[in-house]
């Protein structure tokens, strides 16, 4: 097994990323999670950027002890003086220098010729080495870089003492086969009697940065950059968490190991999320919300019978405390038993565990996801059976007048009998409790009205709860509706309110019984 280090640029490159701008109390945060992380290098900033992004540098490189801290610079010799005043307090200072080679960059952006390219890789390589033990040289671009003069400009570098050589994919243009071959073919020509090091640099603008930094490590890199999250430049740079996480499930096909203390690159990934404030994507591999919960009833069956069934990297294996079945409309009855047995309804009898799952269901195709909240209020149910077998069945506001509304209520019974009544009132809950009192014809007084949202979200479900008095009896009933829609909860909570009056009036119910509901009553 081979070791592969890592080389975290979440405070250089991933800062690049537009809108980011970590303040230097969150870098020097980020840097003792990095450390903390197993990282071996951190490439703390651009010193030469500005008077920030120098003392960022400075005080990481004052904190850190087992980790490598490592600054950017131009083949210009004051950035490389600002890296080294910057990095004077480092227990292990090193030094990224770069310079581009493609055709385009050359020509264009630095307005070199490849002789004068190459002239300036050897005199800040040599100037560099020349205050830092360690330096790293990057050719800028390598991947639209010409092969023949790539070589020439690495073994330029490496000549004048550079013993990391890192092959940036500047703009996320090569593919893993391509990749590979490149670092084959320079690690197979380079001549040196020092260990060189090689590193992939990835950017994700084809969506491969991760295949192509795994490409690498196969083609014989021994160290990899990166950062946390994916964030950088553009689409980004590789998420190191990712190929950290890949290289432990597929060691038989790496072969290769790395420091990277796993059971923290949630944490990692959750500040260095909070202090940019780009959020990971539900969907993101290892460490987004979804990685390790299953909604489908196959899955969730699976799962529960064995987590290998769907599950490759273990949420342990990251830090997450736990994987989850979150319900919805394609879940099935195992995953639901569990939850209802996870919430503690474990006696659920067969007939009514159908029933429940038949509601389940029409509820699941209304909202986005069923919470435990919709789960209890599913079972503990929101109907009252009563004497004449109606219950409320629908609503519809009919019209709206000067200030006055037209609610007609739809009350249906299970014979499919159906009555609608229809009243006024200045609101449309008062005109809907007025349909209500026109459908029951009994003398109900309405004590208490109030309105809960029982879960959270656009989507979450009101809970209506009333208290009505039976004015021929002076008994007090509760009662409670659930929907997505107010009104509906409304008119549901009054017309089992209702229900229960009409119960005791048929005498099905005793006062004792609705005493017993209520002491006050
Ligand atoms: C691929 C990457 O991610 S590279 C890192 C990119 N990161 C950054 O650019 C962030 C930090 N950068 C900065 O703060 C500024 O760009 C500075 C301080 C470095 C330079 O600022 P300025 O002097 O105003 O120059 P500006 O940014 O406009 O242009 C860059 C200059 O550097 C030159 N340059 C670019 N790369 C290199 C290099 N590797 N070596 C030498 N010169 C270079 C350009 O050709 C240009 O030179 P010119 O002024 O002679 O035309
Ligand atoms: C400076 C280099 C390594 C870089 O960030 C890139 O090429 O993307």
């Amino acid at each position: 097994m081979r070791n592969i280090e890592f080389l975290d640029t979440s405070l250089r490159d991933g800062e690049q990323t537009p809108g980011v701008n970590f303040s230097i109390n969150e870098k020097i945060m980020i840097a003792k999670q990095l450390e903390k992380w197993g990282i071996s290098a951190i490439e703390a900033g651009f010193p030469a950027a500005s008077p920030d992004s120098f003392t960022a540098v400075q005080e990481i490189a004052k904190i850190l002890t087992k980790t490598a801290v490592t600054g950017l610079a131009r083949a210009v010799k004051s950035d490389i003086d600002a890296c080294y005043e910057a990095l004077k307090d480092a227990k292990k200072p090193q030094i990224h220098v770069f310079i581009a080679t493609s055709p385009v960059h050359m020509k264009y952006k630095l307005q070199k010729t490849p002789d004068e390219v190459i002239a300036a890789i050897k005199e800040h390589v040599t100037y560099a080495r020349e205050r830092f033990d360690i330096v790293e040289f990057s050719p800028e671009d390598a991947t639209r870089t010409e092969k023949s003069f790539l070589l020439k400009a690495v073994q330029t570098a490496v000549d004048a003492g550079a013993s990391y050589i890192n092959i940036p994919d500047t703009v996320g243009f090569t593919t893993p086969t391509e990749y590979y071959e490149t670092f084959k073919f320079l690690i197979e020509n380079i001549t040196s009697d020092r260990e060189i090091i090689f590193s992939p640099h990835c950017h994700d603008d084809l969506g491969m940065a991760t295949a192509n930094t795994l490409a690498a490590i196969k083609g014989g890199a021994g160290r990899v950059e990166g950062t946390v999250n994916g964030i950088g430049e553009r689409a980004g740079n590789v998420a190191l968490e990712e190929v950290a996480v890949a290289l432990e499930i597929r060691k038989d096909y790496y072969q290769a190991n790395s420091e990277i203390v796993l059971n923290e690159t949630f944490a990692t990934s959750e500040l260095v999320s909070r202090f940019s404030g780009i959020s990971v994507p539900k969907n993101k591999a290892v460490i987004g919300g979804n990685a390790f919960a299953h909604e489908s009833g196959i899955h969730q069956d699976g799962v529960l019978k064995n987590p290998e069934t769907y599950e490759i990297i273990t949420p342990e294996l990251v830090g997450v405390k736990t994987n989850s079945l979150p319900l919805g409309k394609l879940s099935g009855r195992h995953a639901f038993v569990d939850k209802l047995s996870g919430l503690g309804f474990d006696d659920i009898t067969n007939e009514a565990l159908q029933a429940l799952f038949a509601k389940f269901k029409v509820l699941a195709d209304k909202k986005h996801e069923v919470t435990d909240a919709d789960i209890r209020a599913l079972v503990a149910g929101t109907t009252i059976e009563n004497p004449t077998g109606f219950q409320f069945d629908n609503l519809a506001i009919t019209s709206t007048e000067d200030g006055k509304q037209t609610v007609t209520i739809t009350m249906r019974n299970a014979g499919d009998e159906v009555i609608d009544t229809i009243a006024t009132g200045s609101g449309a809950v008062e005109a809907a409790f007025n349909a209500i009192d026109s459908f029951f014809t009994q003398s109900v007084r309405l004590n208490s009205y109030d309105i809960t949202a029982i879960t959270k979200g656009i989507d979450a479900q009101a809970e209506v709860h009333v208290t009505v008095e039976n004015e021929d009896t002076g008994t007090i009933f509760n009662a409670n509706g659930l929907d997505f829609d107010v009104l509906r909860a409304s008119a549901i909570a009054y017309s089992n309110a209702n229900s229960l009056v009409q119960r005791e009036n048929a005498g099905i119910i005793t006062k004792k019984i609705s005493e017993k509901a209520n002491p006050e009553g």
